[in-house]
C-alpha cells in the first residue's frame, strides 16, 4: 500500500496572509472568498508570495467493463477516440488548458484498445476493468499499481515546476463506476447518486441504478478500504487520479478539483490519507446528482456553479482564473500605507463585518 507523508497546513503562513490582506487598499473582507482562497493557498504552500503558475493538467484514461451493461449514452470506442482528440488539441480540456497556459499530459492507464498516439504516456495496466456486475473490476495489486502510476506521474509533473494540479479523466462508463465507489464509501442509496452521465435515457437510468445496487450487494465493498472498493467496483483512471492527488498534497501543491468523477477519486484519496483534503479546492458543482454526496464527504464548497457535466478536468480549468485573481490580489495590490490611502474612519458603534 502506498505510504504518503502529507505535511500539515502551515497555519502561521495563513495568519500572516490574513493580516497582510487586511492592510490592502480595500474595505476589510470586501474581496470575499478570494481572501479565503489566498489564505488557504498560503497555508498549503507555506508562502506568502503565492505562486500557482503554471497549472498542470493530467488526464487519465481507462475503460470500464460495466459499459457492456448499456449504462452510457456512447459506445466504448469513444474513450480511445477522445484520447486522440485530447492530445490533438480538440477536446474541451485541451482548449481550456491552452487558455490557462497549463502544462498538459494524458496517460493511458487502462484503455481497451491500442493507443498509438505518441503524445500519450503509455502506462496501461490492463485493457479496461472487469464488468463488476459479475466479476471483480480489477485485482488489489492492479488497484495499487494504478494509484502508484498516478502518484509517479504527478511527482514528475511537480518536479518539472507545476504549481497547481488539475486531474481529469476520460472513460466511457465511469459515472457508473464512480457512483458505485461513492455508494460504497458513504453508504448512500444509489438512487440518490446515479445520474444521466453522458446523457442516457430514463430507461437506461433505471438500469444504471440497478447495476450499481446489484454490484454493491454482490461485492459488499469495505467502506473504509479504498483498495478493496477499487478492486471491486472502481476504475483504473480513478485510482490513478487519487494517487496523483496524494502526490500533490505531499509536495504542498494545491489541487483544483473538477466534477463528479474527480471528486469521487478525491474521496478515495481521502480514505487513504484523510489530510489530503486539506490541499483540495473544489472548482464547480457538476449536474451529476452524486456530486453533492461527494462534496459533503469532502466538506468543500464550490467556487462556481456552471451546470457543467463533462469531466476531463474541464470545470477546474475554467475556474482556475479565480485562483489567479486571489494570487494577484495578495501579490500585487498596494497597502493603505504604500499607496497613501486613508484608512477607515472610526465610528462610535463599529459594526463587525
Ligand atoms: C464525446 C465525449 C467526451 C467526453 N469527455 C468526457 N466525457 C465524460 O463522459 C464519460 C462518462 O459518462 P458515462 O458514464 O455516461 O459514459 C467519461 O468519458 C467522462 O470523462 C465524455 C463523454 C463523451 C461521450
Ligand atoms: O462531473 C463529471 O465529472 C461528469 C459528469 C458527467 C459525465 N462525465 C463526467
Amino acid at each position: 500500500m502506498i505510504e504518503v507523508d502529507i505535511p500539515l497546513l502551515n497555519k502561521e503562513a495563513g495568519e500572516k496572509a490574513e493580516k497582510y490582506i487586511a492592510t490592502l487598499t480595500k474595505p476589510l473582507g470586501s474581496l470575499g472568498r478570494l481572501e479565503d482562497i489566498a489564505i488557504h493557498l498560503a497555508e498549503m504552500t507555506g508562502n506568502l508570495t503565492l505562486g500557482i503558475t503554471p497549472p498542470g493538467i493530467i488526464v487519465f484514461a481507462a475503460d470500464h467493463g460495466v459499459a457492456k451493461e448499456g449504462v452510457s449514452a456512447f459506445p466504448q470506442e469513444v474513450t480511445i477516440q477522445m484520447v486522440s482528440n485530447i492530445v490533438q488539441g480538440g477536446a474541451a480540456i485541451s482548449v481550456f488548458g491552452r487558455q490557462i497556459g497549463a502544462t498538459f499530459k494524458a496517460v493511458d492507464v487502462g484503455v481497451d484498445g491500442d493507443v498509438t498516439e505518441e503524445k500519450v504516456i503509455h502506462r496501461k495496466i490492463r485493457k479496461g476493468t472487469g464488468n463488476f456486475l459479475n466479476e471483480l473490476a480489477m485485482t488489489k495489486a492492479e488497484a495499487e499499481k494504478a494509484i502508484l502510476i498516478g502518484y509517479e506521474e504527478a511527482i514528475q509533473f511537480i518536479e518539472k515546476g507545476v504549481k497547481c494540479l488539475i486531474v481529469g479523466e476520460v472513460g466511457i462508463g465511469n459515472t457508473t463506476s464512480s457512483s458505485a465507489v461513492l455508494a460504497a464509501i458513504t453508504g448512500a442509496d444509489p438512487a440518490t447518486i446515479v445520474g444521466l452521465g453522458s446523457g442516457i435515457s430514463i430507461e437506461q437510468h433505471k438500469r444504471k441504478i440497478k447495476v450499481v445496487r446489484d454490484a454493491i450487494s454482490l461485492h459488499k465493498p469495505n467502506s473504509a478500504d479504498a483498495i478493496d472498493i477499487l478492486s471491486k467496483v472502481g476504475g483504473l483512471e480513478m485510482a490513478a487520479m487519487a494517487g496523483a492527488m496524494l502526490a500533490a498534497a505531499e509536495k504542498r501543491v494545491p489541487i483544483l478539483l473538477d466534477g463528479f468523477i474527480c471528486s469521487v477519486s478525491a474521496c478515495l484519496a481521502k480514505l487513504i490519507a484523510p489530510t489530503v483534503a486539506d490541499y483540495m479546492i473544489l472548482s464547480h458543482e457538476s449536474v451529476e446528482p452524486g456530486h453533492q454526496t461527494a462534496i459533503k464527504y469532502l466538506q468543500k464548497k464550490s467556487l462556481v456553479q456552471l451546470n457543467m457535466r463533462l469531466g476531463e478536468g474541464s470545470g477546474a480549468a475554467v475556474a482556475y482564473p479565480i485562483l489567479q485573481s486571489a494570487v494577484h490580489m495578495i501579490n500585487e495590490m498596494a497597502t493603505f500605507e504604500s499607496a497613501r490611502v486613508a484608512g477607515k474612519e472610526e465610528t462610535e458603534t463599529p459594526v463587525n463585518q
